[in-house]
């Protein structure tokens, strides 16, 4: 690192930061010492399940927006131009198939771990699988969350690594534990609007040094950073309109629909038109997000004309250079630099937290209680707490590995969400959308999707295959438009030649593994579960199956859709006696309540039971 190169905070930088932690701390003790002081795993796990949508909706952005991305993302763009922000288009279907299809199967069964679905439709062994999968996920995510804005800190400004990682790690690991899932999602909310206005900040700044908004959009055209719409359906084409626009469903899917952190928090709202509700309301700010850190982007490029720092930085890392940029433009004046650090640990902190609340969950539901269903609650409790604590010791451990699985920290989240992501996805999909799939059969196919994805996820970074080459920077601009365009198609055709035969399985676009890890999985499923005789209708728990080809011919007639496909009413009623038995001994949360009698149990349990997600019932 170049010593003239190193920036520097002024006390203003110091104080925002410590406000922000112990503001934090705040929150955290609030909860702990408010309502129910978080005496019962019902209160600490699921925050009571009173909360209102505009909380659970930004806690629901704050979970997967850590610094990865405030960071990542620029440096994407600063890199390869605006394509990445066609990831956009796959907020629609993916927010609009959660709200409609995931959280109404999910919310009726009263959970509170997402996977004890996988138990009431397959089996234990199953819900075990998926438990230990999500655990293995979180885990190298959350690594990653915590080393990123410290590795990039220390990059730039000496800021002291491991004690950065440390702080961060213990106060989210403090207000976790003490104020459960109700601080996490208040905190989640004001750590929100601190990554909101650090992004902002540093865009008005940005582009006032930069000479004006006018000036900024020229020199991004002239850098030819403004993609335009790629249609070409190469699926090892790393970033195209079907990779982001369509992959990225799946990527969404398996995030806002099937992931232990955001079903937790659309379990945790007090109805379930609230939890549909909270859903619809990340739209705008997910769309937010993404535009801020793409502007962001595009802004420093502008100011930096794609300059490449890494011999004065030290690292080739681009997400570095993002950070050096921002601490460059932000220098001199008093205040902003730790508006940004306090910007990059909050989106880091909400998503810590998130991750280990959630670990602590299933934890808890899925490997602990139904092995010790006579534990008391202050047992049990007691035991989340030591949980959390050391899933955030553990997370501290992942922070360093992560380093090593690539440069682009936004890539390699990526690539996590669509190794291990996917299969947990296809293997809820399996469940509620083919009746005949049985627990052999979501076994073997959730083993054939791991193994293909670690297969072509560690390939890939075996053989590089999957970095593209970035566009050139703004000083090649000095022969026309099309003439560039012409020798920099040239230089990747003579570069990029052809991969062929494995080499091109390993290059599929990490975009794809989500969508690919997914179909792998159902379609394994499929076939063991109909070697193995394949589940009948009746015997499979009701309200684990979503009527999809009932919804999907729906422009049928109802005689035809009755010969057709069996369509079970998805919001019939399960009754005290009715439900499932592991729901009993596995998870006090969802054990009726004494003071109500089973009918007015029933009729809170499933308000809008009377009400089917079928518009008829049909019998087979
Ligand atoms: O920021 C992170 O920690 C992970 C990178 C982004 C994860 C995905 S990308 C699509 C969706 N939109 C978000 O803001 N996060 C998720
Ligand atoms: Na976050």
């Amino acid at each position: 690192m170049d010593p003239s190169y190193q920036k520097h905070f002024a006390v203003a930088d110091y104080v925002i930061f410590a406000v922000l932690l112990a503001a934090s701390m705040g929150i955290g003790l609030y909860h702990a010492l408010s309502g129910g002081r978080q005496r019962t795993t019902q209160e600490f796990l699921m925050a009571d399940r009173s909360m209102r949508c505009l909380p659970v909706s930004l806690s629901l952005i704050a979970s997967f927006q850590s610094a990865v991305a405030i960071i990542g993302v620029p440096a994407e763009i600063y890199t390869h131009g605006t394509q990445y922000w066609f990831i956009g288009c796959a907020y629609i279907l993916g927010l609009l198939i959660p709200a409609h299809v995931f959280i109404p199967v999910l919310y009726r069964l009263r959970l509170s771990s997402t996977y004890q679905y996988l138990e009431m439709r397959f089996s234990k062994a199953v819900r075990i699988c998926g438990t230990l999968t999500f655990i293995f996920q979180t885990v190298i995510y959350m690594g990653l969350c915590v080393y990123t804005p410290a590795f990039a800190l220390n990059a730039v400004t000496g800021f002291e690594l491991w004690g950065a990682v440390l702080a961060t790690g213990l106060v989210c690991t403090l207000y976790t534990t003490m104020g459960g899932l109700k601080a996490v999602i208040w905190t989640d909310v004001f750590q929100t609007v601190v990554m909101f206005a650090g992004q902002l900040a540093v865009i008005v700044v940005g582009v006032q040094q930069t000479g004006g908004v006018s000036e900024v959009w020229r020199k991004v055209r002239e850098g030819n950073r403004i993609s335009a719409l790629d249609l070409n359906p190469d699926p090892t084409e790393r970033h195209t309109f079907w990779t982001l626009g369509v992959g990225g469903i799946f990527l969404m899917l398996s995030l806002y629909g099937v992931n232990q952190a955001q079903v937790q928090r659309y379990l945790s709202a007090r109805t379930e038109k609230e939890a549909v509700r909270s859903c619809y309301m990340v739209f705008p700010s997910l769309q937010l997000a993404l535009a801020l850190s793409c502007v962001m982007g595009l802004v420093m490029f502008a100011r930096y004309c794609g300059e490449d720092h890494s011999d004065k930085l030290g690292t080739s890392s681009k997400d570095a250079m993002v950070v050096y940029f921002v601490m460059d433009m932000l220098q001199g004046l008093p205040g902003l630099p730790g508006l940004f650090i306090a910007c990059l640990f909050s989106a880091a902190l909400s998503t810590i937290s998130s991750a280990f609340n959630s670990l602590a969950t299933v934890t808890m539901e899925d490997l602990i209680k139904p092995h010790f269903p006579t534990m008391t609650e202050a047992r049990a409790t007691l035991l989340s707490k030591v949980l959390a604590m050391s899933y955030g010791l553990l997370c501290l451990a992942m922070a360093y590995l992560t380093h090593l699985m690539g440069d682009s920290v936004l890539q390699v989240a990526l690539k996590i969400f669509g190794m291990v992501g996917g299969p947990i996805l296809g293997l809820f999909c399996l469940g509620m959308f083919f009746p005949w799939a049985n627990s052999t059969g979501a076994l073997a196919g959730l083993g054939a999707g791991l193994a293909l994805a670690f297969w072509v996820g560690i390939g890939s970074i075996v053989t590089r295959s999957s970095s593209t080459r970035p566009l050139p920077p703004c000083r090649a601009v000095l022969l026309s438009d099309n003439m560039t365009t012409a020798i920099h198609a040239a230089l990747l055709n003579v570069t990029l030649s052809r991969p062929s035969g494995l080499k091109r399985f390993y290059s599929l676009s990490y975009m794809w593994y989500s969508a690919f890890n997914c179909f792998t999985v159902i379609l394994i499923g499929l076939i063991i579960s109909f070697l193995t005789g394949p589940m009948k209708e009746e015997d499979v728990t009701p309200g684990t199956v979503y009527p999809l080809l009932g919804k999907l011919l729906c422009f049928l007639p109802e005689h035809l859709k009755k010969k057709l496909c069996c369509v079970t009413p998805l919001g019939h009623t399960l009754s005290a006696q009715q439900r499932p038995s592991q729901n009993k001994e596995s998870n006090g949360l969802a054990f009726p309540r004494e003071d109500r009698t089973s009918q007015e149990e029933t009729d809170t349990l499933f308000p809008e039971a009377h009400t089917p997600l079928v518009e008829h019932e049909t019998t087979v």
